[in-house]
Order: C-alpha cells, then sequence, then structure tokens
C-alpha cells in the first residue's frame, strides 16, 4: 500500500520516540500482576529468568508456582527474559490446561495480597519517557496524596474506577485498575467471574487487557485530532481500590494499601454525556474524527456515555461543545468484532469529508501505527494489530472512493434480520481474502505433489506425455487469482464449538472457529463477490448469532458468576479470525484484501448493485 509517512503527524509527545531504559546500569524492572490482581514490582538482576523471577514471586506474594506462567502480551516467558522491557506489566497466570472452567480463580488472602515493593505510588509503565503530560499529572497526585487528599470511587460504569484528585481537591485523573474491569477479580459492582487473561465482556478483548487499549487509542490519536484525553498504563498504590475478600479498615492507619496495573486518563471536565445533550449541536468536525477513530480502532464501544460534552463560549449566548472521546478499553479486538458506533445515524455522519480529513486519513499508515503500539506498548497483541490495519486499510480505501462515515460504519457493521445476525460488508471481505488465500495455498500444494508426480514420472516416460500430464492437472486451478471461475474446494463455513485452549503454555483463542474450511462446495467468483459483498453467497451465509451480552446476563445487569466459563463461551457467535495465519500468509491475505475492497467499493460507487440506499444529508446542511 502506497502510504506517505507524514512527519507532521505524530503527537508531540512521541518525537524523540526510541526505547528508553529506567536506569544507565542496564538494570530492569518488571511489574508483576498475578490472575487475581496482585502486583509486584521486582527488579531484575542480569542472572534472573523466567523461574527466578516466579520464584521471588512465590516468597513475596505467597502465590503458587507451579503450572503457572509468565506471561507478556502474546509470549510465554520460558526462560530468557531479554526482550522485556523496563517498567513491563507482566501476567503469572495458570497454564489455561490445568484450569477446570468451573475452578475459581485465587481468591486473595490476607498473606497473598499486597506486599509493597520499592516503587513510588504511582509509576508509569513501559513507555514513561513519552508522557511528559502524564507525568505532570502524576506529580501533582502525588503530591495530594501526601497532603491526605484521597481518590473518590466513580459511582457509572461496570467497571472499578477512581478520580484522583489535586492539591486544590478537584479531580485531575481516572484510574481504571486491570483487575477491576468487569469480569475481572476484584471488579468492585458485581461483574466477576473471570481470572485475568480470560475472555471477557467482549469476546475478543481479554479481562485485564483493557487498560493498554485506552493507551493505544491515546497514542494512535495523532495530533490530538479526535481528542482523546491523555493517558498512560500505570502501576498504582493506594488503600482506595477494590479487593474482592478482604474488608478494609475505617481508619486511615488500619487501611492496607494495594497496587494495581491501571489506565491513568487525564480528567475532562465536562457538562454532559452525549446521552444527556441534543446531538444536532456536535460540530460535524468532531464527529468526524471521532468516527475516523473509531474505524481505525474497530470501536466496540462507542456508547453515548462515552463521549463527554463540555460547553465552550461561543459569544453571542450561542453554545458551542466540545466532544471528548473516552474509554477505549474495548477497541482493537483480537478478531474483527460487531463494532458499536453512536455516531452512525447522527447527521453529521452523512456529510462527506472535509478536505483536511481526507488529507490526514491520506497520512495514515496501519503499519506505521502497529510499529508505534510495538514500540509503545510491546504487551500488544499481533492479532489486535492485524485488526488495526484491516480497518485501516478499509478506511483509507472508503476514503478515496468517497464513502462518508456513515456508509463506512455501516459497511463494518454487522446486520440483524429476523433473529440472525449477518457478517458486515467488511466481514464478508475478509472472509473471502481468506478463502482466495486458503485457495492459493491448495494450490500450492497441488503443484508440489504434481511436481513430485513428474519427478517420479519423469523416468518412466516420454517427455511429450509429461508436459500432457502436467496441463491436465493444473487446468482447474489456472485461472488463479483474481477474477476467474474457480471451483472452490473450500468454501463452505463450519461453525466448532468455541473453545479457548493452551498451547505452550499459553492460551489461545478458538483457532480458525469461523472459517474451518471444508472441501464440499463451488465458489462463489470474485466478479461475483465484488459486485455486493452482500449480495453473494459464501459459504453458510447466515450467522445465527445468540446476543452473548444478553446470554450472559449482563445487560439485565446480573452477574455471569454463577455461569461456568465454558457456558459463557459456548455461544455461537462467529469471528473472523486474522491472527492464525502465518507473516507470510498474511501478507499475500492482504494483497487479496486490498484488492477486494477496491473492487467493492468500485462497484458501489458505479452503482451496479442494489445497496441498502439511505436518505443522506447534502454537504449543504449546516449544523
Ligand atoms: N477522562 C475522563 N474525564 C472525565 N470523566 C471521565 C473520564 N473518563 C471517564 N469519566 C467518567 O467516568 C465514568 C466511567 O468511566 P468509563 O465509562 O470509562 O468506565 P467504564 O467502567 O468502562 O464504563 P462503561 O461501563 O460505560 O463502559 C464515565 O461515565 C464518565 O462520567
Amino acid at each position: 500500500m502506497a502510504v506517505a509517512a507524514s512527519k507532521g503527524l505524530f503527537n508531540s509527545e512521541f518525537h524523540g520516540n526510541k526505547m528508553m531504559e529506567r536506569k544507565s546500569s542496564g538494570r530492569r524492572r518488571v511489574f508483576v500482576q498475578t490472575e487475581t490482581g496482585s502486583v509486584l514490582g521486582i527488579e531484575l538482576d542480569r542472572s534472573d529468568n523466567a523461574h527466578t523471577v516466579k520464584r521471588k514471586l512465590q516468597i513475596a506474594l505467597n502465590v503458587p508456582i507451579e503450572e503457572r506462567s509468565l506471561i507478556f502480551g502474546d509470549v510465554v516467558l520460558k526462560n530468557d527474559l531479554s526482550t522485556v522491557r523496563n517498567d513491563s506489566p507482566l501476567l503469572l497466570t495458570k497454564n489455561f490446561m490445568h484450569r477446570s472452567s468451573s475452578t475459581p480463580c485465587l481468591s486473595p488472602t490476607g498473606k497473598d495480597v499486597q506486599q509493597r515493593d520499592q516503587s513510588g505510588p504511582i509509576e508509569i509503565l513501559v513507555c514513561s519517557d513519552h508522557f511528559s503530560r502524564i507525568r505532570k499529572l502524576v506529580r501533582k497526585i502525588v503530591e495530594a496524596m501526601k497532603f491526605g487528599i484521597d481518590p473518590i470511587p466513580v459511582c457509572g460504569g461496570l467497571g472499578g474506577a477512581y478520580y484522583f484528585r489535586d492539591c486544590q481537591g478537584e479531580n485531575c485523573a481516572i484510574v481504571k485498575p486491570t483487575d477491576e474491569e468487569p469480569y475481572a477479580p476484584n471488579n468492585p459492582k458485581g461483574f466477576i467471574g473471570k481470572a485475568l487473561g480470560q475472555p471477557g465482556l467482549k469476546r475478543s478483548v481479554r479481562v485485564g487487557e483493557t487498560g493498554f487499549r485506552e493507551v493505544a487509542a491515546y497514542l494512535l490519536d495523532y495530533d490530538h485530532f479526535a481528542n482523546v484525553p491523555s493517558t498512560a498504563l500505570v502501576k498504582v498504590t493506594h488503600s482506595i481500590f477494590n479487593v474482592n475478600g478482604e474488608v478494609n479498615g475505617t481508619k486511615q492507619q488500619e487501611r492496607k494499601e494495594f497496587s494495581k496495573i491501571a489506565s491513568l486518563q487525564q480528567f475532562i471536565p465536562h457538562d454532559f454525556d452525549a446521552s444527556d445533550y441534543g446531538t444536532s449541536s456536535f460540530p460535524v468536525a468532531a464527529v468526524h474524527k471521532i468516527g475516523i477513530l473509531d474505524i481505525r480502532i474497530l470501536n466496540t464501544d462507542r456508547h453515548a456515555g462515552n463521549l463527554l460534552v463540555r460547553k465552550i463560549d461561543g459569544g453571542g449566548g450561542l453554545d458551542q461543545v466540545e466532544l471528548v472521546p473516552i474509554d477505549h478499553g474495548l477497541c482493537l479486538p483480537e478478531n474483527l468484532e460487531d463494532p458499536y458506533f453512536e455516531w452512525i445515524h447522527w447527521p453529521q455522519a452523512s456529510i462527506p469529508f472535509s478536505e483536511d480529513e481526507l488529507e490526514y486519513i491520506s497520512h495514515l499508515d496501519p503499519f506505521r501505527d502497529s510499529e508505534l503500539l510495538r514500540m509503545e506498548l510491546p504487551m500488544i497483541r499481533e492479532a489486535c494489530l492485524r485488526v488495526l490495519v484491516v480497518c485501516t486499510i478499509f478506511l483509507k480505501e472508503a476514503a478515496i472512493s468517497g464513502l462518508c462515515l456513515a456508509e463506512i460504519g455501516e459497511m463494518m457493521s454487522r446486520e440483524f434480520r429476523g433473529q440472525q445476525e449477518e457478517p458486515s460488508e467488511l466481514e464478508f471481505i475478509c472472509i473471502e481474502a481468506r478463502r482466495l488465500l486458503e485457495e492459493r495455498n491448495m494450490l500450492s500444494d497441488n503443484v508440489r505433489a504434481v511436481e513430485n508426480e513428474f519427478q517420479f514420472e519423469i523416468d518412466c516416460e516420454e517427455e511429450s506425455d509429461i508436459t500432457c500430464n502436467l496441463e491436465k492437472k493444473l487446468a482447474p486451478q489456472a485461472c488463479w487469482p483474481l477474477g476467474g471461475n474457480i471451483q472452490n474446494p473450500l468454501s463452505k463455513v463450519e461453525e466448532n464449538v468455541e473453545e479457548w485452549t493452551e498451547e505452550d503454555g499459553n492460551i489461545i483463542p478458538p483457532r480458525s472457529d469461523k472459517y474451518a474450511f471444508t472441501a464440499q462446495e463451488k465458489a462463489p467468483t470474485v466478479p461475483r463477490l465484488s459486485m455486493s459483498m452482500k449480495n453473494v453467497s459464501i459459504g453458510d451465509k447466515s450467522w445465527k448469532h445468540e446476543n452473548v451480552m444478553q446470554k450472559n446476563g449482563y445487560l439485565s445487569g446480573t452477574s455471569s458468576g454463577n455461569r461456568s466459563v465454558n457456558e459463557q463461551l459456548a455461544g455461537s457467535t462467529r469471528f473472523v479470525k486474522l491472527a492464525d495465519m502465518s507473516e507470510e500468509e498474511w501478507v499475500q491475505y492482504l494483497e487479496n484484501f486490498q484488492h477486494l475492497v477496491y473492487l467493492a467499493f468500485s462497484n458501489r460507487k458505479s452503482g451496479s448493485v442494489g445497496q441498502r440506499q439511505r436518505q443522506r444529508l447534502g454537504t449543504s446542511c449546516q449544523f
């Protein structure tokens, strides 16, 4: 993809972006979190390895280490720790194979709860040198804490969150501990039942992993285009935090301090959220910019409550408002999930992008974005980065084709028909890109098989016969790669029971669960596909989808704690999975994807397909 990198696009806070060590001596520190949320900072010696770190944890936190692994993002740390950056958060988790679905997570006891390490009350993790604004904020909060100004628990939301204050007692940051997320062991609002690392509220976002997503959204918001408040991942220690099963004393001296890994975000004073205020007054540009970010990061949680509204004096008695997007913990899922875009039906979203917005989009480079995230948040999973790449390419091609925000959002969203949910157009394209990849792999296998046979036959046949044989064997696939009437041996989509498994100590989401291909049916041809992704039969197109959120009792406000993890996972939701391809396959997949996206948009533009026609507002519409 020809994407120019724009020097000006990087947030000024990230200039001089490079791996920095906290200490020139080369010593490193890691923050290890147990499944139940306890956190301990450990100084690593040169001789330390995964086993010695586990031993230190056993002694300090009194947690068992047998059959437990140290995890750093996608990586299970076997021995060598040289790839682990200074101030990285690691997770000590039970090897999944040994975890029965009904086994409760380790519940903290008086002993294993927090032991203080040598670190300060708030430590910025991993990328501390690139967060000057947050560092100032942290200093203010620490100062206030010294004066006894305690944080205040936030009432709203499903997860545990706390407003931290400055010396004047004003809120200046919101801190959300990763072990207090919905379903996490220390959630203070009753939404418990899973261990860190298991699939959470959104099945493609694991419990305990929303914090780094909040930071990712901030890092990707170059030039504060969408206005995401400054956010960092921190290790923070305070007695205010919740640990289920612990009753903390009421007197200051009696209160136990707990360390947590958390996201820390600048508090933005605001007047409303978008659910309380007339959306027609929202500036078109603000809606577009937030929408552009949501599309890139496949935000599955952009509901109205996650858009803060701040009144600004517009002069002449006219109120103008500023929008502030918050709560990006459910973006960048590991599979293509159904996004949620509150703005999708707002009139602003139907207005074409401005020149500035188009320029911003044209400068986006998903590969550079991925590099940035790998650098700044090394625990981020490759699966999330692949989602970022696919969505950004989709956005870029859509913008080139003149689509507006609402149209792009619709193409990414699943559609309910009766009780059934159908894949989005984006998902259809991804399915087809994958099918083409599988087909190509099969072709390569066939070629290899023919070559082997050829080698054998060469010993016993005349040269003219050999050529004839070869042609016959290759004939059915001769139209590869795009545009031919290919007989597809791989098109039927089969649904597998979704089970998270353990491989080499790592917790693996359902493997190729969505698109386990069987050699049965005829392929849709690529020209047919390109007419409209919705009108093409790709294998088993109708997705019988049960609403997992409802099934889990989440929406009805009940805890899922009384249902086993396996029961919760056994829903039939399907996802397009991107993580199970090798690097080489991924490159080929992206080529297929980009080509199909191009065809889909071209056909859409030429109006050759019956699209869902919506009434759209013209550019003259004023807000
Ligand atoms: N940066 C911020 N500045 C000011 N207030 C904030 C900020 N972030 C969150 N809040 C407030 O805290 C509340 C809870 O935060 P948030 O929505 O992020 O938590 P959550 O538990 O993830 O919520 P939800 O269940 O709605 O997804 C918000 O409704 C908002 O009022």
